[in-house]
């Protein structure tokens, strides 16, 4: 079975009522309270008919009519309340477990699969012209899905697919059966006027189907072009400085704001169906009522018919009007609802892409590193070997470097020594402290500090402590910020707060808490990417005392640098191009020759 074809409408219809069985009690007695408000509903009109009726023939209330009555307003009112408190409350629970599957199974997958969204959303036009040749061509092939982004599935498809559940189903069950029963009494009432509410059927079945269709298409676009202005505004934001500082803040809205209206523009065409829809539906039902009520006068005066059976003739035609207009739109949103939850089910079960690593991290047993043949291409990338067959050993202890030009490969192998990049492998052997790196999963000892250290709202030790709190206390944070000198931080000392993304933090400061972070624990193998990038020439010497702890505790020290001071730091330096090592040797011979070429 193929992807396509394991999400297909059938296939997620299934999931999204299998959904309804965890809340097997909620929902019955959503059910019940749903009995008793239909049956009130259904009651009314024959009840307001008895009441006309009564009063018109004497003028002593019946009060046996009148307590009826009353109680099938109390019990209609009641219905309608628990009805809405229950399906409220089931949709409240079944959104907060999918929001958190979702984000669970987004946390599992592997670095590859999340960045490779950007690529998803940049091929998206080129997806769209290969959809229309296939149709060109009469292939039922399944459309290519979509790949929303983690940010969209979680604010709008676990949405709409509760609400498909706990808001649409409802509402169709509910039209259906008022529209069967309001048949039901216009039969009963009279057969012979039922003829003339019965034009309404057939135009309401032809008006459902084509609004329907209409409505799906637009669906599928209209969903790709929010998730489009989505991005568009995620990323303008996250980079406001970037957009600030060149001034394109016009520019930049000018592009979010033709992503909305193309979406807007879908939503008008789709609103426009409903409206003509519905527009046909009151004109049709205000016909037929005329015809109705002046064909029922006729009955009234020859004393066919009484007054009050002719009020709720009418009201339950008009009732019978809005049961099929709610049927035709309850139906085509929770076929929406269907197709969005295909989303959702994708990114629970990980899109068959990246994974959840499995088990426990092996300990490596001293810094050895062992790099054989590694060949490497990105997810996406059309096939090119970013790493092809590159060699590389460090001995335990020993201090590495990792050098060569922009875009040679030297953070690609840091990334795939620390297990973060696994599916891109194509070949080779990587080993560390004796055990092999593979499937995702990284060997325990090794610290990593990224060329762009991360950070997250909390404070100074929580960010550096960040993921080993259970082993680590203040104790060991406080000695790693003594040798990056990080006690400057903030008027809060190590308790002071970094901001969301460490946005109280200059760029020398996170990379100081980044260094900081990679000697906690004192680990068996330090590999640092750029680690002098936003440090002044004073600051650079805190690269080499942080090197020198890591040497004198036993660190095997891996530094990917540009930097001539800091590659002489190295005891060997191993020189890439175009993912292929082509030097190993010691640092000044290495910095001679770039000065030859
Ligand atoms: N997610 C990705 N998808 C496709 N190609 C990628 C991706 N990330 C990086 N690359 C490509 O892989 C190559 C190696 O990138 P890498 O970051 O390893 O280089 P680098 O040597 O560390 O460069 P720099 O010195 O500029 O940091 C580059 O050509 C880059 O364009």
């Amino acid at each position: 079975m193929s992807f396509d074809d394991k999400y297909s409408y059938k296939h997620n219809r299934k999931r999204l009522l299998n959904l309804c069985r965890g809340e097997f009690w909620g929902l019955s007695a959503a059910f019940v309270s749903f009995f008793l408000s239909t049956y009130a509903n259904a009651s009314l009109p024959s009840m307001l008919g008895k009441l006309l009726d009564s009063s018109s023939k004497s003028s002593s209330p019946d009060n046996k009519l009148r307590a009826k009555a009353g109680f099938i307003f109390i019990l209609g009112g009641l219905g309608s309340m628990t009805r809405t408190l229950c399906l409220g409350r089931i949709e409240g629970r079944l959104r907060g477990s999918l929001l958190k599957k979702v984000m669970q199974a987004t946390l599992s997958k592997d670095v590859e699969t999340i960045k490779q969204h950007v690529a998803v959303v940049e091929d998206e036009k080129e997806g769209e012209k290969k959809e229309e040749e296939k149709k060109k061509k009469g292939s039922k092939a399944p459309a290519a899905s979509t790949d929303p982004s983690p940010s969209y599935i979680l604010s709008t498809s676990v949405p709409s697919t509760t609400k498909t559940l706990t808001s649409t189903l409802p509402s169709y069950v509910r039209s259906l059966s008022g529209t069967f029963n309001a048949t039901y009494k216009l039969l009963n009432i009279s057969p012979s006027l039922t003829l003339y509410a019965g034009i309404l059927v057939p135009a309401v079945g032809v008006g459902s189907v084509v609004l329907s269709k209409i409505k799906g298409k637009q669906r599928k676009k209209r969903e790709a072009l929010e998730q489009r202005a989505e991005d568009i505004a995620t990323e303008r934001i996250a980079n406001i400085k970037l957009v600030k500082a060149a001034g394109t803040e016009d520019k930049e809205l000018s592009v979010y704001q033709s992503a909305v209206d193309a979406g807007t523009a879908i939503s008008t065409a789709a609103s426009l169906a409903d409206g003509i829809f519905l527009g046909f539906l009151f004109t049709s039902t205000a016909l037929t009522l005329s015809l109705v009520l002046s064909k029922g006068g006729d009955l009234v005066r020859t004393g066919k018919m009484t007054q009050g059976d002719l009020t709720s003739y009418a009201t339950y035609t008009f009732l019978l009007g809005a049961g099929a207009a709610g049927v035709a739109k309850a139906r085509g949103e929770f076929k929406d609802g269907v197709e969005a939850s295909g989303d959702v089910w994708r990114a629970i079960d990980g899109g068959g892409e990246g994974g959840v690593k499995g088990g426990e991290e092996e300990e490596a047993k001293d810094g050895r590193i062992e790099v054989e043949g590694l060949t490497y291409s990105y997810p996406g990338g059309n096939g090119r070997k970013v790493l092809d067959g590159m060699d590389f050993k460090a001995g335990a202890g020993e201090v590495v470097g990792i050098v060569g030009k922009n875009g040679s490969g030297k953070s690609t192998v840091a990334m795939v020594l620390k297990g973060l990049y696994h599916r891109g492998v194509q070949g080779g052997k990587v080993k560390v402290g004796g055990v092999e790196v593979k499937g995702g999963k990284g060997v325990k000892g090794v610290n990593v500090v990224m060329q762009e250290v991360g950070f997250v709202d909390g404070t100074v030790t929580e960010n550096v402590l960040y993921g080993r709190e259970d082993e680590f206390g203040e104790e060991e944070c406080r000695r790693v910020l003594k040798v990056v000198k990080g006690d400057f931080v903030g008027e809060g000392g190590s308790e002071g707060r970094v901001g969301i993304n460490g946005c109280k933090l200059s760029g020398g400061q996170r990379q100081r808490l980044g260094l900081a972070r990679g000697l906690v624990g004192k680990p068996k193998v330090l590999i640092l990417d750029e680690p002098d990038t936003y440090l002044d020439k004073d600051s650079k010497e805190i690269v080499k005392g942080c090197v020198e702890r890591a040497r004198k505790e036993g660190t095997t020290v891996v530094i990917i640098s540009h930097d001539a001071d800091t590659v002489r730091m190295c005891d060997r330096v191993v020189g890439i191009d175009g993912g292929k090592k082509v030097y190993d040797g010691n640092a000044e011979g290495w910095i001679e020759k770039m000065e030859r070429e």
